[in-house]
């Protein structure tokens, strides 16, 4: 709960001591008020008799005061935590953000302990900054309350007399702490029925709704939907039914204890041992401890654990640390590069074109200057230097929490600025490899090294920066929900159009370079908005592409990466839903490419691999075979052959097929 405390101060420091101090006065108000009461009340008979004094006219004016200052300090209470919701919401969303994007390492992100920390904290983050209004608002002003008017009743009438109800309070407190507890599980979703019902939910409405509705299914989904559902509620609303009992039973022993404590103090005054003051004092002050209800202890141990998970997953410190680093590099960056801030790389002139590469040399950056080993450039070197030569030396890998190696000794080698391709059947292990080669693992033995430095060398700077030369399209592409502009420049790092600020409508020079390279033109001038054509259907004037369209956006996304720096490219089956003619495209285009940069391509099609000079076979965790196209069908029982004849042999076979079928029907007419 403290935690919560220390975050709030943190991320909004002047509107949580608004808050905690219109609390604390709020509190100072609830026991003031009830023994001024008492004094007004005790009071009056003089007064009727004798005529207004001083004394009671500060009673009156101080009463009337503390009344105000109670309802200001709510108000204020409330403008405090409207002030820190939004700062607490965005840090909350943003530590959980760095959390799964900062490491440049996948381990993590892979590790089943990670995920369900994740998941957890995603489903429940909403409660931190409900537990800080909580903590701020209410338990600061009522538990203070309730102690200060505990401890003056006590004081007032007689040391046992708040006991019978402060008992009741704390037990239905921890009652409620625990129906609480139960209760908010199964409303933020965390029985099975409810994961269940979620998920045929997301099938019947997400990526799979077209293909469901076509199949048939979504009938099926809808009553699996209601029927885990219903499952999911069943022991919710078991529970309220208990709790529903439970709860009339502690509440008609607070009344009574109430009563019992009032009937006390009603025959005290009665047989004249306490006087009309005292009464007067005494009763709002049982009132005021009867209507104390501490409801939120639960919800704050619950906002207390789940900032702990935040906690686990990104460690404040760290956190903090590395925002300050981030901040200072941009800085750093933004001194001496043209293309540093994000907002500097919005604006068409500070990227480096294609046809600024010779300058580009010329470019210092603070990497540049730093990096390097010996006589050698190290792998996390920015852009101005050569394409790097990578080298897998010996490397064998087996996925966490697996004993099973997927790559076994493989060594093989992608020469500085040569290309290089690479086949092997499904699960052989060629994402795998290209996993390592960004660094996202590291080899279980083996070594992958980068113009003769080792990956595992690296600090996580390093790794970052190694990572920034790389420009992989992998199999699962980003689809971004973003505008066309942003699908391709973020391949420079940067966004084009999306940014928060309203900014004019940038300049489409090198996007439309981009677009002509990659064989785009005609797909950007078809939308509707051009590269302003937000791909999300979802959004107002957006618009979806087809598989082969998006395939086509990611890789002139590779290319622009390409052309604001990345050396090495790695295209992982880039061809898989592309028309014969993209696919023409993209092998001219790639082979055209692959001259200024280190380059590795994988892919099934042997259409696409065969003009590559270099074609590596992965099986069995090796590089079994290796060559250009020729020298491997040389090979007679190779494995490269053997893949080749069998998809050739498919399209002679369709071939012969089209060929009868056209005689056959030449013979008919
Ligand atoms: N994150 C992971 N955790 C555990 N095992 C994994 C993981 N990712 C892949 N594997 C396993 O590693 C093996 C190699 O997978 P990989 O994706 O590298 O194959 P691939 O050669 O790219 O296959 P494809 O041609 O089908 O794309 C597979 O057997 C797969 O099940």
């Amino acid at each position: 709960m403290f935690g919560i405390l220390r975050f709030g101060l943190r991320v909004a420091r002047k509107s949580t001591v608004i808050a905690v101090a219109a609390a604390l006065l709020g509190a100072a108000t609830a026991i003031v008020i009830p023994v001024l009461t008492g004094r007004a009340i005790g009071g009056a008979l003089g007064v009727i008799r004798n005529g207004l004094d001083r004394p009671y006219v500060v009673v009156l004016i101080v009463l009337l005061l503390a009344l105000a200052i109670s309802n200001v300090t709510s108000v204020l209470g409330q403008t405090g935590f409207e002030l820190a919701d939004g700062p607490i919401r965005r840090e909350v969303t943003l530590r959980i953000g760095w959390a799964l994007s900062h490491d440049p390492d996948l381990t993590e992100m892979e590790d089943p302990a990670t995920a369900a920390l994740v998941q957890k904290v995603r489903s429940r983050e909403w409660e931190i900054s409900m537990g800080y209004q909580l903590l701020t608002g209410v338990a600061t002003r009522q538990i203070p309350a309730l102690i200060g008017t505990a401890v003056t009743l006590g004081i007032v009438l007689t040391w046992w007399a708040p006991l019978p109800i402060m008992i009741l309070i704390l037990i239905n407190a921890e009652y409620l702490r625990r129906v609480i507890t139960t209760q908010m599980d199964v409303w933020s979703g965390q029985t099975e029925g409810q994961k269940h019902a979620a998920y045929a939910f997301e099938q019947a409405m997400g990526k799979a709704a077209k293909e469901i509705r076509i199949f048939g299914l979504a009938d099926y989904l809808r009553r699996r939907m209601m029927g885990y559902a219903l499952e999911g509620y069943r022991p919710y609303w078991a529970r309220r039914w208990r709790d529903a009992g439970l709860s009339v039973v502690l509440g008609v022993a607070k009344v009574i204890a109430t009563l019992a404590v009032i009937c006390y103090a009603a025959w005290q005054a009665a047989t004249g041992r306490i006087d009309l003051t005292t009464i007067a004092t005494a009763i709002p002050l049982i009132m005021a401890m009867a209507d104390t209800d501490l409801w939120m202890i639960g919800q704050l141990q619950r906002a207390g654990t789940t900032y702990g998970w935040l906690e686990q997953l990104a460690p404040t410190k760290q956190y903090a640390q590395d925002q300050t680093e981030g901040a200072a590099k941009v800085a750093a960056a933004a001194r001496t590069t043209k293309i540093a801030t994000p907002a500097e790389l919005t604006s068409a002139d500070t990227i480096i074109r294609p046809a600024d590469a010779d300058t580009a040399d010329s470019i210092e950056t603070p990497a540049s200057t730093a990096m390097v080993v010996g006589d050698r450039r190290r792998p996390d070197e920015p852009a101005t230097s050569p394409p790097p030569g990578i080298v897998f030396d010996e490397v064998s890998f087996g996925y966490p929490g697996s004993d099973r190696l997927i790559l076994d000794g493989l060594s093989l080698e992608l020469p500085a600025g040569d290309a290089v391709a690479l086949v092997g059947v499904n699960g052989a292990g060629k994402s795998t490899l290209v996993k390592l080669l960004v660094a996202g693992y590291l080899p279980t033995r083996g070594r992958v090294l980068v113009d003769g430095v080792d990956l595992a060398s690296l600090d996580v700077d390093q790794r970052r920066a190694w990572q920034r030369r790389v420009s992989p399209i992998t199999q699962e592409f980003l689809r971004l929900p973003l505008p066309a502009g942003d699908n391709v420049e973020l391949g420079s790092g940067a966004v084009w159009a999306g940014r928060l600020d309203p900014d004019p409508v940038p300049d489409t020079a090198v996007l439309d370079d981009i677009a002509q390279r990659a064989g785009i033109t005609d797909l950007v001038q078809r939308l509707p908005a051009g590269w302003l054509t937000s791909l999300d259907k979802t959004m107002p004037g957006g618009t979806d592409l087809s598989g082969g369209e998006w395939q086509r956006i990611g890789l002139a996304r590779a290319l622009r990466a390409v052309s604001s720096g990345a050396q090495v490219l790695v295209l992982d089956e880039p061809a898989a839903a592309l028309d014969v003619q993209s696919e023409a495209r993209l092998v001219d285009g790639y082979l055209d490419l692959a001259r200024s940069v280190t380059s590795l391509i994988i892919s099934h099609r042997f259409s696409v691999v065969r003009p590559v000079p270099s074609i590596c076979v992965l099986e069995h965790g090796r590089i079994v075979e290796h060559g250009a196209h020729e020298e491997l069908m040389d090979i007679a029982d190779g494995r490269y052959r053997a893949m080749f004849r069998m998809q050739a042999s498919r399209y002679a076979e369709a071939d012969a097929e089209v060929e009868a079928e056209l005689r056959a029907a030449e013979v008919e007419a």
